[in-house]
């Protein structure tokens, strides 16, 4: 609270954080609404129903896992809104059309017909007034090593037990995908350049550069 005042933070502000699996967005989310006092919206990863059974097999779920995915976006979205923003998101929607959902469509594990009917639910989705851009959409960058390392340390058996080369693919299409990225204003951080387990005052310096950030952008907007 004390940091958001410092820094100017609108109280109202929805930031979301986004970059790929293991890179440190959900470390970054707690963090961030910690320091600010905002409200988080996780991605439940425990409770998703598919999420296993796709990593065994993406050809047979991945259609049903990117529906599952949409409705609990969607019902985050709404949750944002009706509280008024001051929120931190874990991964943006534009993730799941961006990345996944195109990956997965590209590689055969989804139909053409069942990759339309996603894009059409998706577009009917964000034409609500559920779906205000972020202020600010912070992407996490780092090393494909840096990140394979995260993912093993982390732990989660689906994930280890998933080819190297999902992870590289992966990789290599967020980077494209942000740089052509501009849905909303991007703050590119890397991983690099703090470290939130070992020294939690890290956040500090990233809360300046957002109150900065946001400040530039809303100058922008006049
Ligand atoms: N600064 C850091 N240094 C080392 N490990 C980190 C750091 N931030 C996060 N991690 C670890 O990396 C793993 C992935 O982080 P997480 O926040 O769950 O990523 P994501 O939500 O992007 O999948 C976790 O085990 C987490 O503890
Ligand atoms: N839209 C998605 N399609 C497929 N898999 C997804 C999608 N969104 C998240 N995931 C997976 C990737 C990870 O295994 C977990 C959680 O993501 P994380 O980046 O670790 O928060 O869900």
């Amino acid at each position: 609270m004390e940091l958001r005042n410092k820094y100017q933070i609108p109280n109202n502000a929805i930031i979301t954080i986004a970059g790929t699996v293991g890179v440190g967005k959900s470390t970054m989310t707690s963090s961030l609404a910690n320091a600010l006092g905002f409200r988080t919206s996780f991605e439940k990863v425990d409770t998703n129903p598919y999420l296993d059974k796709f990593y065994d097999d993406f050809k047979r779920w991945s259609f049903h896992l990117q529906i599952y995915f949409l409705a609990e976006r969607f019902k985050e979205q709404k949750r944002i809104f009706e509280y008024g923003g001051g929120f931190i998101q874990d991964r943006s929607i534009y993730e799941d059309t961006g990345i996944f959902a195109k990956m997965h469509y590209e590689k055969g594990n989804m139909s053409k017909v069942d990759y339309e009917t996603y894009k059409n639910l998706f577009d009917a989705m964000i034409m609500t007034p559920y779906f205000p851009h972020p202020d600010l959409l912070i992407y996490l960058e780092g090393s494909i090593e840096d990140i394979l390392e995260r993912i093993q340390k982390r732990g989660r058996p689906m994930e280890q037990s998933t080819p190297v080369e999902y992870w590289i693919e992966m990789h290599k299409r967020y980077e494209s995908w942000i740089n052509s990225f501009n849905a909303c204003p991007v703050l590119r951080i890397n991983i690099r350049d703090y470290d939130l387990m070992k020294e939690e005052t890290s956040i500090e310096p990233i809360i300046e550069r957002i109150g900065y950030f946001l400040k530039q952008t809303q100058l922008l907007k006049k």
